[in-house]
């Protein structure tokens, strides 16, 4: 893990560094935002930016975002709630008091490091998976991880990384659906100043953040074909060629790529070349939906409904059995993140410590859902257009506003998706933003 300090170090920021040294983390300093962001861009990967209240953070994070950087910020000042409020407000993802103190450092920095690299199982189904996923953790094959859409192929990743040789090194991700086909070339292997209109510093790219680690490829199969060749390239001859760049830069990386959509048959239609398929399918793993493994259930509901009773301040919750009773029979068409989205509501909406059954409330998952009011109430005398747009946006404030695992239940690519909401936004139509949280509590 890696963190970059931005602000002056003569103060108590200082002193939070050294803490944060002492620790065994390594950090790296720029005195103003600007020269923060050309860090970025050079040296690549950091887990979090710890930035003094004293920088202007609102503009830190527009010049990350104009720079598509997506690192986490987090304020360190005087132990002001107001002054914590306003750096939240401005975009900052966590509040440090200053002067430090090293027990809320160290937490901080344990929680990151254990933070979404635990992969929670218990049901015997997952007894043989989970075997084989420790011996294929210590190997440096490439790795494709393939299940529906919240089952934990990241989280997965992330603990192969975790259990491998690579661990001390950066664990990187690329979501290849997040970006338009255009940037992702640039996001992968960098590129030098004035490569391309816009590309005002040299930056690398993930394949060169992730150096002796391992990059995640998230949703592999919504990569552009014409990419798909470098991407082989890159893995093939372990050297990525920067956009504008003379020379061929050494890599070595290992790849783990997810996907939840079949690639077989991509590769059948033309839509995913074959060798890279091979390539990318040294190890294949496919984690089981949650509806296949209902031992988990009470397991993962107790892990997040302690984590948010923390994360809000609030005594821990238990879950009365009725409850569990409820979730293990629910069939969870959006997996463990459905789950995790369901916990997070029960936990704050709950007035009790026992969260009870009544705290979960779900559609029949395999009928469209049809309430009163809703555009789907009556099909007949609808157009197709109006039908689907009403379905398109039901789902999405189904899934909180979450588009991968929107599109995975609506059987469409991300990009289709993404095109759908692109249209009737510029028609006027209220589309649910991206991950808008507890959008279903207001
Ligand atoms: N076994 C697990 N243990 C702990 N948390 C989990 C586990 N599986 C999933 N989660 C949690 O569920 C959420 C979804 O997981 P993740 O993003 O890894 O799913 P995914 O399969 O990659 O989804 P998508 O295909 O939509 O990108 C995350 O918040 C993650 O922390």
């Amino acid at each position: 893990m890696r963190i970059l300090i931005v602000g002056s170090l003569s103060g108590e920021l200082g002193k939070a560094a050294k803490i944060v040294l002492a620790r065994g983390v390594s950090i790296d300093h720029a005195e103003t935002g600007k020269e923060a962001v050309s860090k970025i861009c050079l040296n690549g990967d950091y887990r979090f930016i710890f930035c003094s209240v004293i920088e202007d953070i609102s503009s830190l994070i527009k010049r990350m975002e104009s720079e598509r950087i997506a690192v986490p910020v987090v304020a360190c000042g005087p132990e002001d709630p107001e002054m914590a409020a306003h750096a939240i407000s401005c975009g900052a993802e966590d509040y440090i008091p200053l002067p430090p103190d090293p027990d809320i450092i160290a937490g901080f920095l344990e929680n990151a490091s254990q933070e979404k690299s635990t992969f929670l199982t218990i049901d015997p189904v997952m007894k043989t998976f989970m075997a084989d996923v420790e011996k294929i953790a210590a190997s440096d094959a490439s790795v494709l991880i393939t299940g529906e859409s919240g089952t934990g192929k990241e989280v997965l990743s992330k603990y192969i990384h975790v259990k491998s040789k690579r661990a001390s090194a950066p664990f990187v991700a690329l979501n290849c659906a997040a970006l338009p086909e255009t940037l992702v070339e640039s996001e992968l292997f960098g590129h030098e100043r004035g490569a391309f209109s816009g590309a005002a510093t040299r930056r690398v790219g993930r394949f060169e953040a992730a150096n002796h680690g391992t990059l995640l490829l998230d949703e592999i199969s919504e990569m552009d074909i014409r990419l798909q060749a470098k991407l082989l390239r890159a893995i093939q001859e372990r050297e990525i060629d920067r956009l504008g760049g003379n020379s061929p830069v050494p890599v070595d990386v290992r790849i783990i790529a997810t996907s939840n959509r079949n690639l077989p048959s991509e590769v059948e239609t033309g839509g995913f070349r074959q060798d890279l398929y091979f390539r990318l399918n040294v190890i294949s793993l496919s984690i089981p939906p949650l509806r296949q493994r209902q031992n988990d259930i009470p397991l993962l509901a107790k892990y997040f409904s302690d984590h948010y009773s923390k994360v809000n301040g609030l005594k821990p919750r238990r879950l009365s059995s009725e409850a569990v009773e409820k979730l293990q029979k629910y069939n969870w068409p959006g997996n463990v993140r459905e789950l995790e989205n369901a916990i997070h509501r029960a936990v704050i909406i709950s007035s009790h410590e026992e969260i009870d059954e009544n705290c979960f409330i779900f559609a029949d998952s395999n009928i469209p859902s049809v309430e009163p009011d809703s555009p789907t109430c009556s099909w007949v005398g609808h157009r197709m257009d109006e039908m689907e747009q009403a379905f398109i946006i039901d789902t999405l404030v189904h899934t909180d506003g979450n588009r991968t695992h929107a599109a995975s239940m609506l059987g469409i690519s991300i990009r289709a998706l993404r095109n759908k909401l692109k249209e009737y936004a510029e028609h006027g139509v209220s589309v649910p933003p991206p991950n808008s949280g507890m959008a279903g509590l207001s």
